[in-house]
């Protein structure tokens, strides 16, 4: 998969060059361009802002630096492909599993990272002409810029893809998409010691019986995904939770 990152703070993306996304770009599975938006500025001060039509506060990024570096990013596909324009913005779809799922198949995103009030609306009108565009929200919060989204979204869609995760970390990354404990926030966890500051760890958990672990895993997934969010339980009928506990 190839990933384009516009943005006027380049540096915001160093985390991907640690750890597993590092790995799967050094050994070529996954190609993460990061690009300047200031470089498609053409004033002495690199003017990428200005105030918004219509007034209101703060400033709304400018379209002509957009449309360039879209144009000079987009235009550079492989026999002619094109990408799949994702812009995050709180006004955006929701950024789940699923559509992280979805994003995964594609072979080249590209990601737009406004800040300010946003980028004008044009730009992704314009754009929408030549590529697939997704506005898409991480959560009902505000953040200075689509920078930390874009690493939420990056970091989500590149463990998905094949080779990225290490055995290890793609069953614990399966455990939570398929089986008993799908869509079920996780419970508690321990490792040694078996007491620390007076606390013990559960004793079913050094029982060494797996069934009577699988079933307290369970019980305590479905007590923390009730307490924390009990609208996940929704999806599962009575018949679904029925099924799931003959599986544990
Ligand atoms: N708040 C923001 C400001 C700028 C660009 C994206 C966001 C965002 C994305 N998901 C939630 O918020």
């Amino acid at each position: 998969m190839r990933i384009d990152i516009i943005t006027i703070f380049p540096e915001y993306f160093s985390p991907l060059e640690l750890s597993l996304i590092g790995k799967a770009r050094a050994s070529g599975l996954l190609d993460i361009r990061l690009h300047d938006l200031r470089s498609w500025t053409h004033d002495r001060h690199n003017t990428v802002d200005d105030t918004p039509y219509g007034g209101g506060p703060g400033m709304v990024m400018k379209p002509e630096p957009w449309g360039e570096a879209l144009d000079a990013v987009t235009g550079g596909g492989e026999e002619g492909a094109t990408p799949r324009l994702i812009v995050p913005a709180p006004s955006g779809l929701p950024f789940t599993q699923q559509r992280a799922d979805r994003l995964a198949a594609e072979p080249w995103l590209v990601f737009a990272c406004g800040r300010y009030e946003g980028i004008d609306s044009r730009v992704a009108e314009d754009a929408a002409g030549r590529m697939p565009v997704e506005h898409l929200s991480i959560g009902d919060y505000v953040l200075a810029g689509g920078e930390s989204a874009t690493l939420v979204m990056v970091e989500t869609v590149s463990r998905l893809l094949p080779g990225v995760l290490g055995n290890a970390e793609s069953a614990v990354q399966d455990s939570f998409a398929t089986g008993a404990m799908a869509h079920l926030l996780e419970g508690p966890v321990y490792t040694k010691p078996p007491v620390w500051r007076d606390r013990e760890v559960p004793p079913v958990l050094l029982s060494g019986n797996h069934g009577a672990v699988d079933r307290w895993r369970r019980d305590q997934a479905l007590r923390a995904t009730a307490r924390n969010r009990p609208e996940l339980l929704d999806r599962f009928t009575d018949d679904d939770l029925d099924r799931r506990d003959q599986e544990v």
